[in-house]
């Protein structure tokens, strides 16, 4: 019998910076605290926001408080679009001194954000979801002009931290994957919230519905990422022929039902994504 050799220990997470803890920057510190950071500082105004961190991370309510000689290898602009104009002049220190700026911002174009930091930075700009947090994530990138070859690996290491990443060639491409995955988690909670509504009009006690309508969908994502089957075929093999789930897909699948109304979201998603950069 042989004895797999043991995996090696992933080397830490290089020092990160990061602008903005919020539900996002949160999620996805959660993730890279799990898989091991040399050093973390937070600049957060809200301290509910970074409570849960703050014995595991040097927090700051503002740039200005940020420990002098603190070096990021990396800075994450993880603030709301809306933010950007306020918060990212205050970095541009941090540009000049050679980090990796990596945005996880909607709508915000890598021309715009560097003209924020001063010109000179170098900007990957990215869509994450909350699945981060459990390092179950799915983020696509798009490296901007004058990011390294290393500095381009260093980001994938980074996003690779908190689950899958792709990278895109084309920046515009970032709107539809803002709305597709960056928000898709959303859809699928909703998915959850409404099977427990429907369950409790069809009798179930109400704390049996959640439980049901929890596990069915945690339950469900997690068959999807372990079989080879593509999501069309595990919706089939639950559809007996003239059984109970063929009814309910009739109403489902009908022609202004699901397919039309998620292509209607979509669309509506990456157009506010494209609004989002002015
Ligand atoms: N939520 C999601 O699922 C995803 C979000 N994103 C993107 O991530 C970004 C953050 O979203 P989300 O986490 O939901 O938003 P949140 O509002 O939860 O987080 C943003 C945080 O940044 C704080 N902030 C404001 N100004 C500054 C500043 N100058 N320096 C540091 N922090 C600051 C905010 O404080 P205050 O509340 O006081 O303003 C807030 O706590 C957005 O740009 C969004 O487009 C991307 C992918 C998925
Ligand atoms: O709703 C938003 O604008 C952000 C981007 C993707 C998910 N949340």
């Amino acid at each position: 019998m042989t004895v797999p050799a043991p995996t090696p220990a992933a080397s830490p997470l290089p020092p990160i910076l990061l602008v903005g803890c919020g539900k996002m920057g949160g999620a996805m510190l959660e993730g890279w605290l799990e898989r091991g950071v040399r050093q973390a500082v937070v600049v957060e105004p809200q301290p509910a926001s970074v409570a849960p961190f703050s014995d595991r991370v040097t927090v700051c309510a503002g740039v200005e408080s940020i420990p002098a000689g603190f070096a990021p290898a990396v800075v994450v602009l993880a603030t709301k679009p809306q933010q950007a104009e306020a918060a990212l002049p205050a970095c541009a220190a941090f540009a000049r001194a050679g980090a990796l700026f990596v945005s996880i911002m909607a709508g915000k174009t890598v021309a715009g954000m560097t003209a924020l930091l001063g010109g000179e930075a170098r900007v990957v700009r990215a869509m994450p979801n909350t699945p981060a947090a459990v390092r179950q994530g799915f983020t696509a990138a798009f490296a901007g002009p004058g990011v390294t070859e290393e500095q381009r690996a260093l980001a994938d290491t980074l996003l690779a931290a908190i689950g899958e990443v792709a990278w895109l060639e084309e920046e515009a491409l970032i709107d539809p994957v803002t709305a597709v995955s960056g928000g898709g988690p959303a859809y699928v909670f909703l998915l959850a919230e409404v099977l427990e509504k429907a369950a409790i009009e069809q009798g179930l006690p109400p704390e049996l519905a959640r439980r049901m309508a929890r596990r069915t969908v945690s339950g469900s994502g997690a068959l999807l990422a372990a079989s080879p089957l593509d999501a069309a075929q595990l919706r089939v093999n639950v559809t007996s022929p003239k059984g109970t789930t063929e009814r309910a897909l009739n109403v489902l699948m009908a022609p202004e039902a699901w397919p039309k109304l998620m292509s209607e979201a979509i669309a509506a998603a990456t157009a506010r994504s494209r609004e989002l950069a002015g």
